[in-house]
């Protein structure tokens, strides 16, 4: 049986125009929305990357690279369904995922149950295997000006054959 694999995932969105984000595949209303070319949600971002990484197939922009207008508005949950895919070819399963959501708003601990629900749809794996957890950076950096939104992801891949 091949080992275990961990990845670790990374992604920042910057605060723009509009009137909601999309985190964790949940809309929320807000008082701006985020630059970038998909929906811009941070959480999956982050957590393909960290599918990703553990697989060593590169990164979410080698897969859906920012030029590519398929992508433009694109919901972020099918990059999640897709990489979860990629995985399970290379014969790993998710095991679970934990994710750190750094912003000062908006407030993620009520929508965290509808994230976790969304997100073990799209790895298939149970709500208790997906860990949202949210912090401020106390008024600090980038996120404690309120200039974005940044998300850590970690998951482990475990053999299926
Ligand atoms: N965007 C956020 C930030 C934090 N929370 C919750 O508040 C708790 C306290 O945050 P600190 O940064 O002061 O440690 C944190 O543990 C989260 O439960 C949140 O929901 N949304
Ligand atoms: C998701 C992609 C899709 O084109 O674009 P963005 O929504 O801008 O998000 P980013 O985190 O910068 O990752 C790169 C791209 O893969």
């Amino acid at each position: 049986m091949k080992p275990p694999r961990i990845g670790q995932g990374y992604d920042v969105h910057a605060f723009g125009p509009g009137d909601h984000v999309v985190i964790g595949g949940v809309r929320i209303a807000h008082s701006h929305g985020v630059v970038a070319h998909s929906d811009g949600d941070v959480v999956i971002h982050a957590l393909c990357d960290a599918v990703l990484g553990a697989l060593a197939l590169g990164d979410i922009g080698k897969h859906f690279p920012p030029g590519d207008e398929r992508w433009r508005n694109a919901e972020s949950r099918h990059f999640l369904r897709h990489v979860r895919q990629l995985a399970a070819d290379a014969g790993y399963l998710v095991s679970n995922a934990d994710v750190t959501v750094i912003c000062e708003r908006p407030r993620i601990g009520p929508h965290a149950e509808a994230m976790r629900v969304n997100l073990a749809s799209d790895l298939s794996i149970g709500i208790e295997d997906v860990s949202i957890k949210a912090t401020t950076s106390e008024g600090l950096g980038f996120t404690g000006r309120n200039e974005g939104i940044a998300a850590l992801a970690v998951v482990l891949l475990w053999p299926h054959r």
